[in-house]
């Protein structure tokens, strides 16, 4: 049977009334947060904000009598001048600053806010999945502990541990997650070189980020000795430690390469992980599922291949079963990679 729709009094159609609340939230975000409808630098900061709200949740901790955080409950706006301090949210501050006149000047909670603005930026980047999208979290009463998000010098140990226990995420899923930073830059990590990004692709939803880790690492695009960094193959182009070493590891090498040239996995597996990061904190049973106003993002723009002057003699392998897929050669001069222009 088809599925019943209600008409909303701006016009488009949902499955669930208490949806229609969403779609002047989601003109207003794509004209006046995201540029109308970019994929640019608000987009990535906002997919990232996500993460470091939601990843805030310990049961660990909380076992011992300790509260552990509340998960995607934004807490990361609502105590900005206590979460913002912590080493891993170095800069995040300046999206929840952009953000926090659109959740006022709406009648949603700051946590389904802050996972609405990713799921409907990620809808501008050509290749992306359309996200899930809920709504009926309660708002943090108090702020995550420290140390709930990881950083990039952090081991791979430490890493999928920190997963497992904020949502009993496998280390499969860690990598899908990883699909995030392939529409990604770092200001803070050589703040040199703000806005410069982890592949050469940073405005599509592509399979670069997976194929440009593995490759070897040649230079720093800036300069040396930056903590959770280490040498990248392209000029403009910076590589995380976390990233190569997740990229390398043997529980999650195989993985990684699974999502070279696999644009299908790529958006199916964000996808379900990304659902699964967004309710951290609440149970989805009591939130409403209003994933159908999200728009469906462009096609994919590129296909799959290693940057100019890169081959298939370049690539560190690293997945045991499986040689790295054959990709074609950009043609033209070596690759060097511009940065994500700031807003
Ligand atoms: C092992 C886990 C992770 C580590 C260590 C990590 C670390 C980082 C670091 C250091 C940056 C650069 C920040 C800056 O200097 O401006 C960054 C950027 C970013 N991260 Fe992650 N990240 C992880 C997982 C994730 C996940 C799960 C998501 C989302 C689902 C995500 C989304 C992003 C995005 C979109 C950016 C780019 C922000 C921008 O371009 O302004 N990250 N990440
Ligand atoms: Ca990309
Ligand atoms: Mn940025």
């Amino acid at each position: 049977a088809a599925t019943r729709r209600v008409t909303c009094a701006t016009g488009q159609t949902t499955t669930n009334a208490a949806c229609c609340a969403l779609f002047p939230v989601i003109d207003d975000i794509q004209t006046n947060l995201f540029d109308g409808g970019e994929c640019g630098e608000e987009v990535h900061e906002s997919l990232r904000l996500t993460f470091h709200d939601a990843i805030g949740i310990s049961p660990k901790m909380s076992a011992t009598g300790v509260f552990g955080g509340g998960g995607a409950d934004g807490s990361i706006a609502i105590f900005e001048d206590i979460e913002t301090n912590f080493h891993a949210n170095n800069g995040v501050d300046e999206i929840i600053d952009e953000q926090r006149p659109f959740i006022q000047r709406h009648n949603l909670t700051t946590a389904d806010f802050i996972q609405l603005a990713g799921a409907i930026g990620v809808s501008n980047c050509p290749g992306a999945p359309r996200l899930d999208v809920f709504i009926g979290r309660k708002d943090a009463t108090q702020p995550a502990p420290d140390l709930t998000v990881p950083e990039p010098f952090d081991t791979v140990d430490s890493i999928l541990a920190r997963f497992s226990d904020a949502g009993r995420f496998s280390a499969a899923e860690v990598v899908a997650l990883l699909a995030s930073h392939t529409i990604a830059a770092a200001d803070h990590v050589d703040p040199t070189i703000p806005g410069t990004p982890f592949d050469s692709t940073p405005e599509l939803f592509d399979t670069q980020f997976f194929i440009e880790t593995q490759l070897k690492g040649t230079l720093f695009p800036g300069t040396a000795g930056n903590q959770g960094e280490v040498t990248s193959p392209l000029h403009g182009e910076i590589r995380l430690q976390s990233d190569f070493e997740l990229a390398r590891d043997q529980r999650t090498a195989c993985e990684w390469q699974s999502f070279v040239n696999n644009q299908a996995k790529l958006q199916s597996a964000f996808k379900a992980a990304f659902r699964k990061m967004t309710v951290l904190g609440s149970n989805v049973h009591d939130l409403v599922d209003c994933s159908d106003v999200v728009p469906t993002p462009p096609a994919p723009a590129s296909k799959a291949h290693f940057p100019a002057g890169q081959f298939h003699r370049d690539v560190e392998q690293a997945c045991r079963n499986t040689p790295f897929p054959v990709l074609p050669t950009d043609p033209g001069p070596v690759t060097s990679v511009a940065p994500v222009p700031p807003s």
